[in-house]
């Protein structure tokens, strides 16, 4: 298994504090077991439960997430008492963070928000910047974040990320290696034991941590659930030891010429850790080379890129770096505002160069969304979060975290100083931010987005990097606000002014929501005053999507998706580029991006958009926007491969309105319906 992130295994254990007494361990977690697990371990290694736990249903907490509701939830609570009441660890806390992700069967809020809210770990994580908060995390915002290691230094909290991350990288590989090493099915397990073991496996395996170190998990089980637990967790992490030291450590079984396509798409899957339907698609689109090659790319140390600030020469900022032993370079696609960073992140952004004060950081992060994961990562890899948070580029607004594939799609945008450009799906801002530096000042951005509080930070950070003045925020659905715009433009037309009333009202009421949520910053959107174009020069549309380009990054996501998902959001992405399409001026240009790997999100979406709007056409990048052929697809499509390009993995394409229609763009069907429906 891959080296994922350096911890110092051997401080996991080490108390901070002096130990509390414990109190005993709740009475329905001493239980005896189901008859139905009592087929396998040795009586003294049962957990001693009389109920079986209801099986997790994935759903939305505030549906049931739990089959039996609130059986389970207390059942849970009391996991989570009892793991609080234990001297906070590197691994304590881990497998308490671990046990929650499983219980909200999400990522976010937690290698962000915990262990302490009182410190700058508390920043959102990405999958918070770009979602809505689920009603859990709403609540724990609301009450504080829970006890969890409150008595861990920042360094332990590193590890704890970095725990969390490879184990949740890791879990499909652990889990064959565990149930192969004893003989048991994970969901038999009770939830707290899933996770010692699971972390237990990744120390032993990928950090090749002494054999002693089991010892250190076995108490775990022992303080938080039951003596028969511990024996379980003994008696497969020394199996594991025992393999491991034996160099017959379980794998799945290597294809040979007579394995099935689906065999050999779950033999690669579990060896990597990723799920067999995502390993399938990709076997028949990109074939085995290349989707060995992805998996390996998901599974590798990230690294990341900087947008720097007009003003900054790349090569000067690099050169200051090197003397902090910082390796950067300007970066091969967009090397006069981007470099790459390889190594020693906590450096940079401890150089001045990026951010200062915990607000701001927060306000970065938000904005950088999907990488602030990245930031994360590389501050336990590092050693260094402290330096990161004490510098400056971010919070001086001259820098942001951003991937040179996100930058490439605001190149094949090529916005220009004095247009009009829509930024469709514009949230957490990252996008928004480059195309206004791009645009020197002059012209308007309208930032829309679903997600009121998200764009609130967009507002901030445009304020920051100076472009307040030319950035609005609306918080709408693109599928209504369309067609509203559509309206107004056609009653204007005919002198009609119900519409215009419309347009200004829903200005009216954003600037009232906006200084309702009390920012100077939202002073700065003199644009908002004027009212909106009805179509625009440019709009991007960057569109919600399954993000299975950004694996590398996002620990979480691999396990988030589902298929069915990702053909909802294709649908969605349907709808959103026919409600794009309407508001683009004649002659105009729409950008549609994902950062998604799938064809049904990307070359699909482009072909049925084709066959329902006559009046649009594919416009390969044109040379003055300094894409690389080398990122081009014979289409003609901006196709960043992660395997291939070393970026995130990145779909876009130029979609030219004819110049001589009079504003009639094809079929908005996508929209009009979702709008009527919406009214009904
Ligand atoms: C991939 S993210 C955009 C990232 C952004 N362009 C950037 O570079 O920072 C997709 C965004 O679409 C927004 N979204 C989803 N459905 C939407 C809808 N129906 N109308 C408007 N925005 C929507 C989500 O809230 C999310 O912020």
């Amino acid at each position: 298994m891959q080296h994922v992130a350096q911890i110092a295994w051997h401080r996991a254990a080490a108390p901070c504090t002096a130990p509390p007494r414990l109190p005993p361990p709740p009475r329905r977690l001493l239980a005896a077991p189901p008859a139905s697990r009592r087929t396998k371990w040795p009586n003294r290694f049962y957990p001693r439960r009389q109920q079986p736990l209801p099986e997790f249903t994935g759903e939305a907490e505030e549906e049931g997430a739990w089959g039996q509701p609130e059986e389970k939830r207390d059942e849970m609570q009391l996991w989570m008492d009892r793991l609080a009441s234990v001297q906070p660890t590197e691994r304590s806390v881990a497998v308490a963070q671990l046990l929650r992700i499983e219980e909200e069967g999400a990522f976010a809020g937690l290698v962000g928000g915990s262990p302490g809210a009182d410190t700058d770990e508390a920043v959102p994580s990405e999958a918070e910047a770009e979602e809505e908060p689920s009603p859990g995390q709403q609540r724990r915002r609301q009450e504080g974040d829970e006890p969890w290691g409150r008595g861990l230094d920042p360094r332990n909290k590193r590890a704890v990320t970095d725990l969390v991350a490879s184990v949740t990288r890791w879990r499909r590989r652990l889990d064959y290696i565990i149930e192969a090493c004893s003989g048991r099915r994970m969901a038999d397990l009770d939830a707290p034991l899933r996770q010692i073991l699971r972390v237990g496996a990744l120390e032993l395996i990928e950090k090749q941590a002494p054999s002693h170190s089991v010892n250190e998990h076995v108490e775990l089980a022992k303080q938080v659930m039951h003596k028969g637990s511990a024996g379980v967790a003994n008696f497969v992490l020394r199996e594991i030891v025992r393999r491991q030291e034996a160099g017959t450590l379980p794998q799945p079984p290597a294809p040979t010429k007579g394995t099935s396509p689906e065999e050999a798409a779950e033999a690669l899957a579990v060896g990597a850790s990723h799920p067999t339907w995502l390993v399938a698609g990709w076997l028949q689109q990109y074939g085995p080379k290349a989707t060995m090659e992805l998996l390996r790319w998901n599974n590798r140390k990230p690294h990341y890129a900087v947008r720097l600030a007009p003003e900054l020469d790349p090569a000067a900022v690099c050169q200051r770096l090197e003397g902090m032993r910082v390796m950067a370079q300007p970066s091969h696609y967009l090397p006069r505002e981007f470099i790459t960073v390889q190594n020693n992140m906590q450096a940079l952004l401890s150089s001045g160069l990026i951010s200062s004060g915990k607000g701001q950081v927060q306000v970065s992060v938000i904005v950088i969304g999907s990488h602030w994961k990245l930031l994360n990562d590389a501050a336990w890899r590092e050693g260094s979060r402290e330096a990161l948070l004490s510098s400056g580029l971010i919070s001086s607004g001259k820098g942001q975290v951003q991937d040179e594939a996100a930058g490439l799609v605001v190149a094949l945008l090529d916005p220009q100083p004095g247009e009009d450009l829509l930024d469709a799906c514009a949230a957490p801002g990252g996008k928004t931010l480059f195309s206004a530096a791009r645009m020197q000042g002059q012209g308007s951005i309208l930032a829309l987005d679903i997600g009121r509080s998200r764009l609130a930070a967009l507002r901030g950070m445009a304020a920051r990097q100076q472009h307040g003045a030319m950035v609005s925020t609306h918080a709408a659905d693109l599928r209504d606000f369309a067609p509203m715009l559509a309206q107004r433009r056609r009653q204007s037309a005919v002198g009609g002014e119900d519409a215009q009333q419309e347009v200004q009202e829903a200005q009216q009421g954003e600037r009232e929501a906006a200084e309702a949520h009390g920012s100077a910053d939202d002073q700065a959107g003199d644009s908002r005053s004027k009212p909106w174009p009805t179509q625009f020069d440019r709009v991007l549309l960057d569109a919600p999507c399954s993000g299975t380009g950004v694996l590398a990054k996002r620990a979480d996501l691999r396990w988030r998706r589902t298929p069915e998902e990702v053909e909802q959001m294709a649908g969605l992405q349907g709808q959103l580029l026919a409600a794009a399409a309407s508001v683009v001026k004649p002659g105009g240009l729409l950008v549609y991006s994902t950062c998604s790997l799938e064809a049904v999100e990307n070359q699909q979406q482009v072909s049925a958009f084709l066959a329902n709007h006559p009046d649009f056409s594919v416009e390969p990048p044109p040379a003055e926007t300094g894409i690389p052929p080398k990122c081009v697809s014979p289409e003609g499509y901006l196709l960043m491969l992660p395997h291939v390009h070393g970026t995130d993995g990145a779909f876009a394409v130029r979609l030219r309105r004819r110049g001589d229609s009079d504003g009639g763009s094809g079929s908005v069907a996508g929209c009009h319906s979702h709008a009527l429906q919406g009214q009904g």
